[in-house]
């Protein structure tokens, strides 16, 4: 018989304290029957004045295998992922090789089920190689062993629109969805951080918002003409934010993310050139900071997905204009969003499970993950504990790499327990391959 947990007075949702049983993979009863049916060797754990929510789901996680296992490979982030209170990722498709066949990405799927942390939805490349000439192997990527719905050339965008208009017609033959990395790549051709009044002043080539919006606007119209779903990957700026409501107001079948940093952080950062702040699509300004918030709150952007973009120290440990685009986030992004959303009173819990999880794994079509917190669900599920205040120490995470943006900032909230259909991969804020913290005290050899 597998480890039963009895959590006791959880707030499922923030809602009002319960008890809630896990067995046998599931929730097996929420309320008085939970401890009636505990049994004695149910391990108890202290859920007062912990919210439980639906394990999260990030459609948008790098997880560097196969390629760049000097920045991350599929253990070490998922098990960041799962420090992070993640019961699921989507590994992107630009690695060594390229996840633009049915080899690749069962290979990465079959790397994620045997290290056993989340489950990992490979994300299927658009066009061979990224090169943006010739679609990738769309169909035999959903048949096979990884089932991936979810297809992007991310790092790069599908920019000619003949291609873009082929992968949204060609995905709908197996319920696909095309992920777009919105960049016009002629207007942002050197781009070092957003166009306007910071880059003008520090002297960094800039990056324009409507290089972005100009994407966005075509291939909204594209869907629209095809009848396809279209995602939109990080999106950062107001006038995004105002071409996806109008697209939802037409009832064109789109979705779109923000990054936790993009509701975070503004190009001011950039001022003291340190490249940990150098990310595509660039930081923006206040504004926009504000408009994402906005959209997020108000449901035009459907989802927060993390884009853990994890570097090794030489390709950020140099000058800003030779390092490497990007950040982590797996194990802040739930914090970043309890700052920015929840403590500001524009979002409750029951929205972050809806933003980080059902929509998620709704749009991933991932049936048995962001379920409704009810007897007979997989207990794939979160606790977290609102009121605890943390310094972020990059070298302490689980991601093997350390360029976090958050280095030295006390951020809100942190992830007491994590549980994969029943079994707790991380406990008293612990992974399980490490209960006592005596692994992670001595440096790295838990990922390795
Ligand atoms: N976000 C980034 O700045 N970098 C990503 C690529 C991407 O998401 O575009 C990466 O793979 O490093
Ligand atoms: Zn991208
Ligand atoms: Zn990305």
């Amino acid at each position: 018989m597998s480890t039963r947990y009895l959590l006791r007075a959880v707030a499922p949702l923030g809602g009002d304290a319960v008890d809630v049983l896990l067995a046998d993979g599931v929730i097996a009863a929420i309320g008085a029957d939970a401890s009636a049916e505990a049994g004695p060797d149910a391990i108890e754990v202290d859920g007062a004045g912990l919210v439980l929510l639906p394990g999260l789901v990030d459609l948008h996680t790098h997880l560097r295998e196969p390629g760049r296992e000097d920045a991350e490979t599929v253990l070490s982030g998922t098990r960041a992922a799962a420090l992070g209170g993640f019961t699921a990722v989507h590994a992107m498709a630009n690695t060594t090789p390229t996840q633009d066949t049915a080899g690749v990405v069962e290979q990465v799927w079959r790397l994620g089920r045997d290290a056993g942390w989340v489950d990992v939805r490979p994300v299927g490349a658009v066009s061979v190689g990224l090169e943006g000439e010739q679609l990738a192997e769309l169909g035999a990527m959903a048949g096979s062993a990884a089932r991936v719905r979810v297809f992007s050339d991310d790092g790069k965008c599908v920019h000619d629109p003949v291609l873009m208009r082929r992968a949204l017609e060609y995905t709908k033959a197996f319920d696909g969805v095309v992920s777009q990395h919105s960049q016009e790549p002629r207007l942002t051709a050197g781009a070092q951080m957003h166009e306007g009044v910071v880059s003008a002043e520090i002297g960094l080539a800039g990056w324009p918002a409507v290089a972005e919006e100009a994407i966005i606007a075509r291939d909204v119209l594209l869907a629209e003409h095809v009848g396809a779903r279209l995602h939109v990957c990080h999106l950062s700026t107001a006038g995004s934010v105002e071409i996806i409501r109008w697209a939802k107001s037409r009832g064109i079948d789109v979705t779109a993310e923000v990054t936790p940093h993009h509701l975070m952080l503004t190009d001011e950062e950039a001022r003291g050139y340190d490249p940990v702040f150098k990310v595509n699509p660039p930081l923006r300004t206040a504004a926009d900071v504000e408009a994402v918030r906005a959209g997020l709150a108000d449901g035009t952007i459907d989802i927060v997905a993390t884009d853990h973009a994890p570097h090794p120290r030489e390709d950020k440990d140099c000058e800003w204009a030779a390092a490497a685009f990007g950040m982590t986030g797996l194990e802040t992004a739930l914090s970043v969003v309890q700052e920015a959303m929840v403590d500001t009173g524009r979002m409750t819990w029951a929205d972050v499970a809806r933003v980080l999880s059902s929509t998620p794994a709704a749009i991933g079509r991932v049936e048995d993950q962001g379920r409704p917190l009810a007897v007979g669900e997989p207990a794939n599920l979160t606790l977290v504990d609102p009121a605890a205040r943390r310094t972020v120490v990059p070298e302490e995470q689980g991601t093997a790499s350390a360029n976090s943006p958050f280095r030295g900032r006390q951020l809100p909230g942190a992830v007491v327990a994590t549980f994969l259909r029943g079994r707790a991969t991380v406990l008293d804020g612990r992974p399980q391959d490490d209960p006592d913290g005596s692994l992670r005290a001595a440096g790295r050899e838990a990922t390795v």
